[in-house]
């Protein structure tokens, strides 16, 4: 009988990659480029930046406008799942029969009620026999808490070997989860939660944690050098799913290592976007799993108003830049630019004229990475340059602004309108019914068209502010900000 390091390495060897090639991407789904007139799908008008409704207030408000703003169809697998059952969806974390300790650390967090998609998934994800899942709901409106609470109610503590792996697309991103589900277990001290990124397990190290949450590419080689036992696992979690199984090389990775877990671990892919193609391969990579999803008109968060800017040419658009920097530090913001040259040349310049800032790429190693996302969140920088590198979950409620200083485009060669990506850097503001805004600098016709297919995929249409009056897009900014 094979070991499962042979395991392992006979599925390294010979799984298939998925079909990042065959599957049309969330891209090749958009309009032609050049029609002005709204798709069929389109949502509702959008609502005028005055109008700005979510308050950025106590936990218990914003948790009620969560729950209020959007229905969600949920699809069971068991036709006999009775939707009157009050195991259906949930009004208190109670009703979950969570351990006390795990109640505990919720509470202390204060998660007083489970946000809409927890109500909705939580009972699907915890009931027995384990189901698989696809989990899609608005960036920030809780995803993490539903999966990091169902890996930790199904580990045995008694068990010191991994039972629950979650990859994420990012060290940023599995380091931030590493952080809630510790928090979350801070009164099971029993538990032990590893992070797999580059350099986090020390070489020969045994990783003996009941919870391992990492990126693809470090769980496998833990894998291949048999520092990782993952016979044991019983979930396995992709955050940020549709990109982690339908980008080149992520895919293929995030692929050996669920076929590493083996058959009967419950797969739970979780995000807010699930563009349709990228779907129907989730239920291959899911089989019969429990899904919930997003209709495309309720894609956006409502609490991000999205403006942008006409500038003149590609350097008018540093000047604007620099001159939104006051409002740029109201808050925090991440300013996201195409490529990692543009990044530091940016930052260079912003540093340059006396506008502290810190940019983050693929490029830096890992503990310059660990070190400027750490100053970005304690919040002694408050202005943060970096690429898709960090575009989804990161999670920094101080973060009320956004700026697209180049539109997402999907990898090159294709380089289409990528409104998926659009979704997930503006989601970086408007966290959990906060406020926040989003700004996109449109330099050419090439860029307005790009911004025009994401308008119109989205169904929004976002709000030009002058690029000539300083003081008036401060004005409409802080309104949309209501500071
Ligand atoms: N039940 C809850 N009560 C109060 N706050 C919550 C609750 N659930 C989650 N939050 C908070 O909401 C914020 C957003 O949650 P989270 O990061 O899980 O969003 P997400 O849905 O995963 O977003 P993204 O799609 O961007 O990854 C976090 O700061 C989290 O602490």
């Amino acid at each position: 009988m094979s070991s499962w390091a042979d395991d392992v390495e006979e599925e390294l060897n010979t799984t298939s990659p998925p079909p990042t090639t065959t599957t049309p991407s969330f891209a090749d789904r958009l309009g032609p480029k050049t029609t002005d007139q709204p798709s069929s799908t389109m949502g509702p008008e959008p609502t005028a930046v005055e109008n700005g409704q979510i308050q950025q207030d106590d936990n218990e408000e914003v948790n009620d406008l969560i729950k209020n703003q959007h229905t969600v169809t949920v699809k069971l697998v068991d036709q006999q799942a009775d939707p009157n059952s009050p195991l259906y969806s949930i009004k208190t974390f109670e009703e979950l029969h969570l351990s006390e300790p795990l109640l505990k650390g919720l509470y202390s967090m204060k998660f007083n009620k489970p946000s809409k998609i927890q109500e909705k998934a939580l009972p699907l994800l915890l009931s027995n026999p384990p189901r698989n899942m696809i989990g899609q709901s608005q960036s920030g409106t809780g995803k993490t808490a539903a999966f990091a609470l169902t890996m930790l109610s199904r580990v045995d503590p008694k068990i010191q070997a991994p039972q629950a792996v979650c990859l994420a697309p990012s060290r940023e991103l599995a380091i931030q989860i590493q952080d809630v589900v510790s928090t979350m277990a801070k009164f099971m001290p029993e538990i032990k939660i590893q992070l797999a990124a580059k350099e986090s397990v020390a070489k020969g190290a045994t990783v003996d944690a009941q919870i391992v949450v990492g990126t693809p590419g470090t769980v496998l080689e833990l894998c291949k050098r048999k520092q990782m036992n993952v016979s044991q696992v019983k979930v396995f979690v992709l955050d940020e799913a549709d990109e982690m199984i339908n980008q080149q090389g992520l895919g293929e990775q995030s692929l050996r290592c669920k076929n590493t877990v083996g058959r009967n671990a419950q797969i739970v892919l979780f995000s807010a976007t699930f563009p349709e193609a990228v779907r129907m391969y989730a239920q291959k990579f899911a089989p019969e799993a429990n899904q919930i999803e997003l209709k495309r008109e309720e894609l956006s968060v409502e609490g991000i108003r999205q403006l942008w800017m006409d500038c003149k040419s590609q350097s008018h658009k540093y000047d604007v830049l620099a001159e939104l920097y006051n409002v740029l530090t109201i808050g925090q913001s991440i300013i996201f630019a195409r490529t990692k040259a543009s990044v530091m040349e940016i930052a260079k310049r912003l540093e340059a004229d006396g506008h502290a800032c810190v940019a983050l790429t693929g490029d830096l190693e890992p503990t310059q990475r660990d070190h400027v996302m750490s100053s970005f969140r304690d919040g002694s920088h408050k202005v943060l340059i970096t690429t898709n590198v960090i575009a989804r979950g990161i999670d920094v409620l101080q973060v009320n602004m956004v700026v697209n200083y180049d539109m997402p485009l999907t990898p090159p060669p294709e380089s289409r309108p990528d409104p998926a990506t659009y979704l997930h850097r503006i989601g970086r503001t408007g966290r959990f019914g906060r406020i926040g805004v989003s700004i996109n600098f449109v330099c050419d016709e090439r860029s307005l068209r790009e911004m025009q297919a994401i308008e119109r995929y989205l169904g929004v249409k976002m709000i030009k502010v002058p690029t000539d009056d300083v003081e008036e897009t401060e004005k409409v900014i802080k309104a949309a900000l209501k500071v």
